[in-house]
């Protein structure tokens, strides 16, 4: 994808639509699409275990959506874009207008899985256009199960976080109520992370083995003796850990 600002589809050759909402405002938007095009699922319930050609060629036993929602700038073109790609959309910030979609065939489990990802505008303008996807209310988005939704957040943004909330009252609102929901924290300070809970016990000895481990090579490290690799060391070993440099 990239990050031009003329209107086309990351998800194929689906048009741009003129049921869009009109672009306003001083921030560049990347413009999307709310039609699936010739690379959206069949229509009716995959035939799980038959083979089926996707748009773009890819063979898929079965297809599902996924919609990406958070507030605008939280990183969800990105997320999209790293998980699609496998590349990094750094530069200018390009919001995206309406909603987007890309394709993703996985294997899960011996079973080709095909992911539809939707990729909403996080810019309050254009909630009306999300809202209508929740249930798929254009019917474009047909299959065997609603669309599973990722909430984003910022985790440099406290703002985003604090819109959690009004996400999931809106999510509520508008979505089956039994939606296979995930909450996703993105970016990075630079810094080890990992979340940890008191409760179960998540990663609470490794934070304090990591920090222990660290500080003791600090003080004691022979020359010769190779570094301590603390962010390596939290990502192998943490669950829901990671080690992300800027
Ligand atoms: N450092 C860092 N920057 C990120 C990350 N993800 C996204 N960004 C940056 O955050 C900005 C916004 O990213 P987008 O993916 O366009 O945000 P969005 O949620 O799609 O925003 P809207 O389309 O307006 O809803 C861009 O400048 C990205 O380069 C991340 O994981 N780390
Ligand atoms: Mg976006």
């Amino acid at each position: 994808m990239s990050r031009k600002k003329t209107p086309k589809s990351k998800g194929g050759s689906a048009p741009a639509t003129s049921a869009l909402p009109a672009t306003h405002g001083s921030r560049p938007v990347r413009p999307g699409t709310a039609r699936p095009g010739p690379d959206a699922p069949p229509n009716g319930p995959p035939q799980p275990g038959r083979s089926s050609l996707g748009g773009g060629g890819d063979f898929y036993d079965v297809a599902f959506k996924v919609m990406l929602v958070g507030d605008s700038g939280v990183g969800k073109t990105c997320l999209l874009v790293r998980f699609k790609d496998g590349a990094f959309l750094a530069g200018t910030f390009i919001s995206t207008v309406g909603i987007d979609f890309r394709n993703k065939v996985l294997d899960v489990d011996g079973m080709k899985v095909k992911l539809q990802i939707w990729d909403t505008a996080g810019q309050e303008r254009f909630r009306s256009v999300t809202h209508a996807y929740y249930r798929d209310a254009h019917g474009v988005l047909t299959g065997p199960l609603p669309p599973a939704l990722l909430l984003l957040y910022d985790i440099t943004n406290k703002a985003s976080f604090d819109s959690i909330q009004a996400w999931l009252t809106e999510i509520q609102e508008y979505a089956q109520h039994d939606v296979v929901l995930m909450l996703l924290g993105n970016k990075e300070y630079g810094l080890p992370f990992m979340e940890t809970s008191a409760k179960t016990g998540l990663n609470v000895d490794l934070a304090f083995m990591a920090i222990a481990k660290e500080l003791k090579q600090r003080c004691m490290k022979a020359p010769s003796e190779p570094r301590f690799q603390l962010h390596d060391y939290v990502k192998r070993e943490g669950r829901g850990a990671s080690c992300c440099k800027p």
